[in-house]
Order: C-alpha cells, then sequence, then structure tokens
C-alpha cells in the first residue's frame, strides 16, 4: 500500500454543469445553461451581464435557495445536492453570508446589534467579535447608531459586516453599490476586497458597476444564462 496522502483543496464555491429553466409549458426560460464556476477561498469573483441573464438565478443556487434542475453544486466540501434541508438551512446560516443591495438592515437594531443578531439564531464555531467586526469595516463611531442615522455606504458596511459574523466559507454578494455613489462604491467594493483576502472568503459579487471591477481577481460575464470569463 502507498503512504503517499492525497491531498485535496476544497474550493469555497464549486459548480459544475448547473442547469436552471423557470417555468414550465410553453413559458420557460432557460435562466443558467450549463454553468461551471469554482471559487477559490480568498478569491474575488464578479459577475456581469445584461438583466435578465441569469445573474440572481446564479447567486440563488449558489446559496442553496434554488436547486438546479441538473449539476452539481458544493460549498466546501457540501454537495448542495444531496445535504438534508435541515443541514441546508444550517450551511445557509453559518457558512454562506448574503449581503444585497441596501444592506437590509433591520430598522429597530442598532449597528453593533445588527453584528450579534446571526449569533442569536443559532451555535456558530468561531464568530468574530462584533466590535471588532465594526472597527474592521470602519464603522466603531457608529456603533448605537440605527439603520435610519447611517448613510447608504455605512449602511452597507453594517450588511457586510453582519454577513462575515459566522466566518462563511461563500460570500453572495448581490448589486452592493445600486445605491451608492461613484467613491461611496469604491469603497464598499474595496472593504468586500479587503475581507475576501484576509480571511479566505470565497466571494462573488454580481454588479452592473463596471468602475469597481479592478477590484476583483476575475470577473465572468453572464449572456443568456451561459457564463463565460470575461477578464482574468
Ligand atoms: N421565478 C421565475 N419564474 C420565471 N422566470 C424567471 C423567474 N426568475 C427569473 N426568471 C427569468 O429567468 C431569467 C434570468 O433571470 P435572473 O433574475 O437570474 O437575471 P438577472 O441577470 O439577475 O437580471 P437582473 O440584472 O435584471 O436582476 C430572466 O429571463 C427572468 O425573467
Amino acid at each position: 500500500m502507498s503512504d503517499t496522502k492525497t491531498i485535496t483543496t476544497v474550493a469555497g464555491l464549486q459548480m459544475s454543469g448547473v442547469n436552471l429553466v423557470h417555468g414550465d409549458g410553453e413559458s420557460t426560460v432557460v435562466a443558467l445553461a450549463d454553468v461551471s464556476l469554482t471559487v477559490e477561498p480568498g478569491e474575488f469573483v464578479a459577475v456581469v451581464g445584461p438583466s435578465g441573464s441569469g445573474k440572481s438565478s446564479l447567486l440563488a443556487v449558489a446559496g442553496g435557495l434554488t436547486r438546479p434542475d441538473t449539476g452539481r453544486v458544493w460549498v466546501g466540501d457540501t454537495d448542495l445536492a444531496v445535504v438534508p434541508s435541515r443541514r441546508l438551512t444550517e450551511l445557509r446560516r453559518t457558512q454562506i453570508g448574503f449581503v444585497f443591495q441596501s444592506g437590509n438592515l433591520l430598522p429597530a437594531l442598532s449597528a453593533v446589534d445588527q453584528l450579534r443578531l446571526p449569533l442569536a439564531l443559532g451555535p456558530v464555531a468561531e464568530p468574530r467579535n462584533p466590535m471588532k467586526l465594526l472597527a474592521d469595516v470602519g464603522m466603531t463611531h457608529r456603533a448605537h447608531h440605527r439603520p435610519n442615522k447611517l448613510s447608504g455606504g455605512e449602511r452597507q458596511r453594517i450588511g457586510i459586516a453582519r454577513a462575515l459574523m459566522t466566518r462563511p466559507r461563500l460570500l453572495l454578494v448581490d448589486e452592493p453599490t445600486a445605491a451608492l455613489d461613484r467613491s461611496r462604491s469604491q469603497e464598499v467594493v474595496a472593504l468586500l476586497a479587503q475581507e475576501t483576502h484576509e480571511h479566505g472568503v470565497a466571494t462573488v459579487m454580481v454588479t452592473h458597476d463596471h468602475d469597481v471591477l479592478h477590484h476583483c481577481d476575475k470577473v465572468y460575464r453572464m449572456m443568456d444564462g451561459r457564463l463565460d470569463v470575461a477578464i482574468d
């Protein structure tokens, strides 16, 4: 018997031959067509493409919110196609972070309490420290402010920090700069790049904003459900 160990590296996200069709009968739409994508830990990937090309569908499948019709999706070493639904819920809570267009913060909670929220929903192995993470995203001075006292860029920083509290393996980011001006957009995407690289997260960001793509390690383009490398 050989004593050579097989070393396998586990990607943050691996999608292979994924197909997804919406609707049925005559009104079907191909949202994802044979999509394969690997995002390594610490890699920041952008997906651009016209409206309706399948970008949101890609995030929904990667995040275990929508099951593909065919193809495989792994988050770390977990195969989303076979994982029981209870474990999938757990995986989404602890290993996948979601960042939405405008932060999606709860109006009644202060900034620091928004960060504590993921820890209140169930056990987390090695959570980040909320006050330290607030400092990392440059928001210590707003710790006790509610969302209505924060700017759009500040809300987005809190949304990013909240998504990182559980040290997710995969971060899925949907149009993070949609509500921001040019310079706030640069700051927010630079923050995503920094967190991705420093904490070894695999990050997928859907965006229409071509001015922020220089922060990304790889850019993919979606067109009619197909995914191609646009810029390496
Ligand atoms: N639940 C659904 N039922 C039927 N068709 C859908 C559904 N969700 C999306 N689609 C269709 O699937 C295709 C891909 O949609 P998707 O939302 O993934 O595109 P997108 O690139 O994210 O668009 P946008 O940039 O406008 O958000 C579109 O043609 C859309 O109309």
